[in-house]
């Protein structure tokens, strides 16, 4: 059967002002797919999530989304969005986790509509999906970085989108959430089919989860399956991004001693 891509940057290219960032892009994400973006620093990852999330127009090239022309699309809350900074929050924060996840419905229903009449029982789900839902009535800016990054994982999927994209989710958390929250993503791309596209500089900690891998340096360098990324050479990769490059361990590797 053959897979619906999601997201397809065909031929993309985008300029700020007189900085070209993104040089002729093609790139497809299909339906069930966990795939790493991976790109050092100004290499363009946040300019691309912002061409598929309709925050900026490419300057050439065109963008689809669920096979529609990115320009005509009206179903954004079928693409859940997890932004870079969404686990710093003080203590002051004037929001309970509930009105957050709730926040997460205005896109579908819009921002002045009535309140859906089983909106309780969304946030409920959602926050069970993510094993928060016992904080339901305390203050976001009381919580952990990594239990608000839960909670704003809960609020992107209570509108149930088809495709979840996360923007560096774990900057700020400490390794032994790191690898609890990547397990929720897994768990959500194997058991509920949720596409995903992670942003990030690190592929290490998610090795074991992606499916796919893409390097950006303005342009795509590589995009593929995760094997054949891990079979890469550190020469290549490295010759890719003009940089050093961590590699992640394939499972034939010895460990360091
Ligand atoms: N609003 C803007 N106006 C002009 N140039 C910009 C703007 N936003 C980003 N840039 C430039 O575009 C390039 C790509 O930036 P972008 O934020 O997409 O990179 P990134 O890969 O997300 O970087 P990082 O990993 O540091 O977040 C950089 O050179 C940056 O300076």
């Amino acid at each position: 059967m053959t897979k619906q891509p999601l997201i397809e940057l065909q031929n993309v290219s985008f300029q700020y002002e007189y900085t070209n960032v993104l040089d002729h892009i093609s790139l497809t994400i299909n339906e069930g797919d966990f795939l790493a973006l991976l790109g050092p620093n100004g290499s363009g990852k946040s300019t691309m999530l912002k061409l598929i999330l309709g925050l900026l127009k490419p300057t050439s090239g065109k963008v689809m989304l669920f096979g529609q022309d990115a320009n005509k699309f009206n179903h954004r809350e079928w693409i859940g969005y997890v932004s870079q900074k969404s686990n710093s929050f003080n203590s002051g924060f004037p929001a309970t986790v509930k009105e957050v996840v709730a926040s997460g419905l205005v896109k579908s229903l819009g921002l002045f509509k009535r309140k859906a009449p089983n909106q309780d029982k969304l946030v409920i789900e959602a926050l069970q999906s993510v094993g928060m839902e016992s904080f339901v009535q305390r203050n976001i800016g009381e919580l952990s970085g990594g239990q608000q990054q839960r909670v704003f994982i809960a609020r992107a999927l209570v509108a149930k989108p088809k495709l979840l994209i996360l923007d560096e989710p774990t900057v700020g958390i400490d390794y032994e959430n790191v690898q609890a929250f990547y397990d929720l993503v897994a768990h959500l791309n194997a058991r509920h089919n949720m596409t995903l596209m992670l942003v990030t500089h690190d592929v290490d900690v998610v090795s074991s989860k992606i499916s796919h891998v893409a390097c950006l340096n303005k342009t795509i360098h590589f995009h593929g399956f995760k094997d054949d990324y891990v079979n890469l050479t550190k020469d290549e990769l490295s010759e890719w991004y003009g940089m050093s490059v961590r590699k992640i361990h394939s499972h034939k590797e010895e460990p360091t001693k």
